[in-house]
């Protein structure tokens, strides 16, 4: 490891770098950093939660020029929580040399933004969408431009993005640095990527797997009815901290969610079609730990950065690999330990084997419990609780009502009822969970014949054949009218009728 003050950083961003308390340089970090610093182009590829936002953030904050008021930097990013996620991260790399960041997208007043854009922002962090209509409304003037990043490069430059990126570069100089992250990078996309760039130099960051060591990784064969009894059972015995389960659909989201609230877990569910107000309030209820279960399709799984996300159930197996990689990747983050469990229905296994041979690692088989395994799981649980309160011998006043309590009654009875009532008992609460067409009949096979099958919205899928989707339908005439967006969701999301897959906002 390096220590930033070994990178020609200046001192000012050393002491903001201080303060958020990274002290030495991740290996994407000590990688790019100099690079970037050159002027050269760079495509970054390092596992999840890694420090890729302060790889390309340094860097950039490094470049500014604080007596010019021009936009000199502009971050592209998939969603509107990403993009307010990054601009908050470089807000804090440019605190001591006062940057001005503002972060532009969706389902916000767009007078608000334009009356912030007014005071002089030298980097914008924004969703395509709502970039495209600053640039149609000429309130965002990027020919000063010198820095263009794209986070989640890869999702950026599929299908559903590329023609709202390349809309973008044309307000964008040519003579620029343009910076390019993910956690995956796709061959197809990286040829796509090298269109735009001068050069690049590529840093990957050599790990044997595609996914990070610390998140154990499992997997659960259960049949399409089973899977929400399996999940309860799953979540009482690991009674996680902070924990987010993927579901393939919004509904799938919906009824999720719904089914854990009714059965008495702290959950709330995220996707598109919720209210940019709603959405922030619920991630914002998760970060604050009032909720402890996120239910979330993949719009939350792209770099969302949650720290103490323990778990991450996927309900429904996703449909690529890459989707797979960025959302187990919502956990064991900077270091920290994570597992993982993916549910797959039997017709379903190709697909977990696809997944495990990009990412390079074997998911381990895992028995869902009994439901009486599971009840005895959390007596134990509970039971190693109570010792543990007593060991912290912090009970003060508590003793007195212990012992007015063990005038009219049995100590047994009175441990056991303490037991019962912090133990979540099996709950028959009828929910509704619709049953999910399962994902097309895939047979196991290598990986260099992924194509076929499984086409995802905006056929995203097609890229493995190295061309360009014939069905993905994403294509929207009169893109560049502003007042085209509902909500600041796309209008292909409600064209592509049952396929849609959540995914495409902005
Ligand atoms: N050098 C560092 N020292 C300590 N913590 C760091 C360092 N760099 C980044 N972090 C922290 O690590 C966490 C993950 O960083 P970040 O979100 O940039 O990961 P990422 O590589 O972009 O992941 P993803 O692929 O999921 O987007 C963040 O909370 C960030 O603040
Ligand atoms: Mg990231």
């Amino acid at each position: 490891m390096t220590n930033f003050s070994e990178l020609n950083i200046t001192e000012s961003t050393l002491r903001s770098l201080k303060r958020m308390g990274f002290e030495e340089a991740t290996p994407i970090q000590e990688g790019t950093v100099k690079f970037a610093l050159e002027g050269r182009d760079i495509i970054g590829q390092a596992q999840t939660g890694t420090g890729k936002t302060a790889a390309f953030g340094i860097p950039l904050i490094e470049k500014i020029e604080p007596s010019n008021p021009n936009i000199q930097g502009l971050i592209i990013a998939p969603t509107r929580e990403l993009a307010i996620q990054v601009s908050e991260e470089l807000y804090k790399i440019g605190y001591d040399k006062r940057v001005k960041i503002l972060s532009v997208y969706g389902g916000q007043d767009i007078g608000r933004q334009i009356r912030a854009l007014k005071n002089k922002p030298q980097i914008i962090v924004g969703t395509p969408g709502r970039i495209i209509d600053h640039i149609n409304r000429k309130t965002l003037k990027l020919e000063n431009v010198q820095t263009l990043i794209l986070d989640e490069a890869d999702e950026m430059l599929n299908m559903g993005f590329i023609d709202d990126i390349n809309a973008i570069l044309e307000y964008v100089p040519k003579e620029r640095q343009t910076l390019l992250f993910s956690a995956t990078m796709p061959p197809a996309i990286r040829k796509i990527a090298t269109n735009f760039m001068n050069d690049p130099e590529e840093v990957k960051i050599k790990s044997k797997e595609m996914t990070v060591e610390n998140i154990d990784q499992y997997f659960v064969k259960s049949q399409e009815k089973e899977k929400f009894d399996i999940l309860s059972r799953l979540l009482n015995v690991h009674q996680p901290e902070l924990a987010i389960i993927f579901g393939r659909t919004k509904r799938r989201v919906d009824e999720l969610s719904q089914a854990l609230s009714l059965r008495g877990y702290l959950a709330e569910g995220i996707h598109g079609d919720l209210s940019q107000a709603k959405r922030m309030s619920v991630l914002r209820q998760f970060k604050e730990n009032k909720i402890d279960i996120l239910v979330a399709t993949d719009v939350a799984a792209r770099g969302l950065d949650i720290s103490g996300v323990t778990h991450v159930y996927n309900f429904d197996i996703p449909q690529d690999p890459e989707s797979y990689v960025h959302r187990i990747g919502r956990t064991g983050r900077a270091g920290k330990s994570g597992l993982a469990v993916t549910f797959v229905t039997p017709r379903e296994m190709g697909y977990l084997r696809i997944v495990e041979e990009t990412t390079k690692k074997r998911m381990t088989p895992l028995r869902p419990p009994t439901e009486s395994e599971a009840l005895a799981g959390q007596q134990q649980t509970s039971m190693e609780t109570l010792v543990e309160i007593v060991q912290a011998n912090d009970l003060g006043d508590y003793r007195i009502f212990a012992n007015e309590l063990l005038e009219n009654y049995d100590a047994v009875d009175l441990v056991a009822a303490a037991i019962k009532f912090m133990t979540k008992e099996p709950d028959d609460t009828p929910v509704t969970i619709s049953e999910e067409r399962p994902l097309p009949m895939r047979k196991e096979r290598s990986s260099s014949s992924r194509s076929g099958g499984g086409r995802r919205e905006g056929g995203r899928r097609d890229f493995g054949r190295g061309g360009r989707s014939s069905g993905g339908g994403r294509r929207e005439s009169g893109r560049r009218d502003g007042a085209r967006r509902e909500g600041g969701r796309r209008e292909g999301d409600r064209r592509r009728g049952t396929t849609t897959r959540t995914r495409r906002e902005d």
